[in-house]
């Protein structure tokens, strides 16, 4: 048997032309467009990437990009300072800092510093206390992202055993309670847990997400189980996901490829946030169904 291969790139092109609808529909009412920040600090080749891709997916979906690089020994407190600038600034709808952050800064005050209702990553501590307490706010764009492509192959969540490997502010955690938000049955894997292969064969979907290429094997998984791989290794092999490709493609029912299944969904995501965030600031209603519609 081999899986089905859910297609991360396909589908966060679907949300990006949905999301360009909205833009089009909100500039004709607010008579602007919505603004994202976006704020690298420091020169990691990574978060480069990231940013340049932020920026280029913003701009095409008829957004304002707003790009602030910061060197790497730049004080915490000229960052905080530029956060408050950006809160205060009525043309600017969402505010990003790229992570990670130098080791000098105190990434938890940064991100406590975002005015929670223009933080489109969703890791201010009130948006995480909204989503444990399912009040509105912003969900972290990543594990948004993996709800969106696990409703596209499950006809529904509810019930369904969830193993989550990591406990991560960024995905483990808000990724187990928007399992739970759909009625899953959740467990939460992580570096101290006992027999991690016992967990996963229960699993009926297993999102991977804790940064070891290729930990997950084959054979720990459960037949038919819905697999999403969130990691992105840079291994002499290429880039890598938390999951043996090769072997658990035999077993799984559905798996994300890496690249090309849930990093694309991220940056989708990213933007959704800053079009529901703008609709929210201007008062004016954005069709969160149609932009959240899990079909292709
Ligand atoms: N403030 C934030 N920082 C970081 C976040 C975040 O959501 N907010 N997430 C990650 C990095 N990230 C976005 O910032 C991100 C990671 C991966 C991808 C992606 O499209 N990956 C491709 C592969 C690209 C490659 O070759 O590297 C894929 O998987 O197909 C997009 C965004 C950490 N920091």
């Amino acid at each position: 048997m081999s899986a089905t291969i859910i297609d991360g790139k396909a589908f966060a092109a679907g949300l990006r032309a949905r999301i360009a609808d909205g833009v089009t529909a909100f500039k004709a009412k607010a008579g602007r467009a919505p603004g994202l920040a976006v704020v690298l600090v420091g020169e990691d080749p990574a978060s480069n990437v990231y940013v340049r891709s932020k920026g280029k997916a913003t701009r095409e979906a008829g957004m304002e990009s707003i790009e602030h690089r910061l060197p790497a020994d730049v004080p915490a407190e000229k960052l905080l300072a530029l956060v408050a600038t950006l809160n205060a600034d009525p043309t600017i709808d969402g505010i990003l800092v790229q992570l990670p952050l130098p080791k000098h800064i105190d990434e938890q005050a940064v991100i406590a510093a975002i005015d929670p209702d223009k933080d489109v990553d969703g890791f201010h501590p009130i948006n995480a206390g909204r989503l444990a307490t399912g009040l509105p706010g912003f969900v972290p764009c990543t594990p948004f992202g993996c709800v969106m492509l696990l409703k596209s192959v499950l006809p529904t969540l509810s019930g369904l055993e969830a193993v989550v490997v990591g406990r991560s502010n960024i995905v483990g955690k808000p990724m187990a309670q928007l399992l739970l938000r759909e009625s899953c049955t959740v467990t939460v894997v992580h570096s101290r847990t006992q027999d991690v292969p016992a967990h996963i064969r229960r699993a009926d979907i297993l999102v991977a997400a804790v940064g070891i290429p290729e930990m997950i094997k084959g054979d720990w998984l459960k037949p038919g189980a819905t697999v999403i791989d969130v990691g992105i290794n840079r291994t002499d092999a290429g880039l890598v996901g938390d999951v043996d490709f090769a072997s658990a493609v035999e077993v799984a029912g559905a798996i994300t490829p890496v690249p090309g299944g849930v990093g694309p969904m991220t940056i989708a995501c990213l933007l959704r946030n800053t079009l529901v965030s703008a609709g929210r600031r201007e008062g004016i209603a954005m069709d969160e169904a149609t932009l959240d519609r899990t079909g292709l």
